[in-house]
């Protein structure tokens, strides 16, 4: 069962928390957010009774995912023993939410009974009458199994590109010429853990057919026929982790630094511009794709979530996401908001610059190693080798001012993306500052890392009993 505490904004405020992000609990009071797969075609009426626990997109039961998936360093922790006793010590803090046990089933019905009624009416620009509700036609479509098979040569091994924890990912050649990547979902043995990933996907799903932005993955479609299927665009140079991780060839910095600034828009996008915030959650190089040009598109909305407009945050419950990206308030805590996203493009960011993982193969934190040198403005150091210096000095200082505010301890000093994106294109002044003097960025990198608050060694010792208690499991 989804464990998940809402807090209701202090309105104007919204940076008004307590040190550890917590507030007074409200009962829910906004609209829902709910499964947006059955959002589009579906009418209120469906939803209205569903709690707040109903409302959020790419909900889960606990236990039902691992702990920290990490697919790329092959970690697998399981964290439920964890969770119980995190669940013990806040139990005050959470409250316990019904879930919609049949969503799922009731959502395959009706996705496919209105699809079907949506595009019958081909010739109708205006939309379909759904239920009295008139419903204008996506972008995006519904395919056979029989489609998906024949643009992937029946799924055949050559044509994998990708495999995840919940999905593997094949590139395809529609019938029209279109290029695409078909992401399949994995059975699993136990049917519970199946049904939890169909929840997963079906929120996935819900979050993209949403949303409209160059730095964002773009869904094609979709087929449920023998299988749950995304459809998307097919990105030709893969994960930004292959080429930085997985390349002999270096990245250029001017590409890493456009990919930087068009994760950062795809953030703010998600963060401040869409009709309902939404946190991606799992925010790592594995899951930003690049297109022909290299532009950054962030994908795997697997558990991304929408936030109302009313709450500052979820506690959520269990954690998901990746070691290494996780902010102390979410590891520790499970407290969700636009920060969670912000500290975890910090360590990207970082990723860029320094060219070592959030996590290397000793299991430490790319975030505690860059610290120091972050503090002392330690380019040389910092930079990646590979890069052989051949990198604009002030784009350099900007990434690395970015990282330090972005991986600060206390999420109430960490940016929010609209900033983010400010201070990686020197708008709003800071660029000159930076020319002008580098105590500027020394002090803007001290505040940042809030150093009497939190200390490294506060982060290391609780990102150590975080591992340790995993773990044991
Ligand atoms: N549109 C695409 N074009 C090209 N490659 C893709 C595309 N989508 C995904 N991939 C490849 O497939 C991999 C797995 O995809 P994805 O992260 O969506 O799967 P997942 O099972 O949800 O992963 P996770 O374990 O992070 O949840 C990606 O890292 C990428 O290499």
């Amino acid at each position: 069962m989804l464990v998940e505490e809402t807090i209701e904004e202090t309105k104007g405020n919204p940076e008004m928390e307590s040190p550890t992000g917590l507030r007074k609990m409200e009962p829910c009071e906004d609209e829902p957010s709910p499964r947006g797969v059955l959002e589009v075609p579906v009418t209120d009426s469906d939803y209205s009774s569903s709690s707040c626990a109903s409302s959020s997109s790419g909900e889960k039961t606990a236990g039902q995912r691992t702990l920290v998936r990490d697919i790329s360093n092959g970690l697998q922790w399981k964290g439920k023993g964890m969770f119980d006793a995190l669940k013990k010590k806040s139990a005050r803090r959470f409250s316990t939410i019904p879930l919609l046990g049949t969503s799922y089933e009731l959502s395959r019905r009706n996705l496919r009974r209105r699809l079907a009624r949506i595009w019958s009416s081909e010739d109708d620009e205006e939309g379909a009458d759904v239920d009295g509700m008139i419903v204008t036609k996506p972008s995006w479509r519904n395919f056979d199994f029989a489609e998906l098979a024949a643009a992937t040569g029946n799924f055949k091994p050559e044509n994998l590109v990708g495999k995840g924890g919940q999905a593997e990912v094949y590139k395809g050649l529609l019938s029209n010429g279109q290029i695409i990547a078909v992401k399949r979902l994995m059975k699993k043995e136990k049917e519970k853990e199946n049904e939890d990933r169909v929840g997963d996907f079906l929120g996935e799903l819900g979050i993209i057919a949403h949303i409209s932005h160059p730095n964002a993955a773009r869904l094609l479609g979709f087929g449920i026929d023998g299988g749950l299927h995304l459809v998307l665009q097919f990105s030709p140079h893969g994960s930004l982790a292959s080429l930085l991780f997985g390349s002999e060839e270096s990245m250029d910095w001017k590409v890493r630094f456009k990919v930087a600034v068009g994760i950062a828009e795809g953030l703010r996008y998600l963060h401040h511009e869409c009709h309902r915030r939404i946190i991606h959650r799992d925010i790592k190089a594995s899951n930003i794709l690049l297109t022909e040009d290299y532009e950054a598109q962030i994908s795997d909305f697997g558990l991304a979530k929408w936030l109302p407009e009313k709450w500052t945050h979820h506690v959520v419950f269990p954690i998901e996401g990746t070691f290494g990206y996780l902010s102390p308030e979410y590891f520790m805590h499970g407290i969700v908001d636009e920060k969670t996203d912000v500290f975890a493009y910090g360590v990207l960011l970082l990723e860029l610059i320094t060219g070592r993982r959030a996590v290397d193969s000793t299991q430490q934190s790319l975030v505690i190693w860059a610290k120091p040198l972050l503090d002392a403005s330690n380019v040389k150091e910092l930079a990646d080798p590979r890069l052989e210096d051949a990198f604009d000095p002030v784009e350099m200082k900007r990434a690395m001012v970015t990282a330090s505010m972005c991986i600060s301890h206390q999420s109430t000093k960490r940016p929010y993306m609209n900033r983010v994106v400010q201070i990686l294109k020197g708008e709003g002044g800071i660029v000159d500052q930076l020319k002008q003097k580098s105590s500027v960025v020394r002090s803007l990198m001290l505040e940042a890392c809030d150093l009497e608050d939190y200390t490294c060694s506060n982060y290391l010792s609780d990102l150590n009993r975080h591992r340790q208690l995993v773990m044991d499991q």
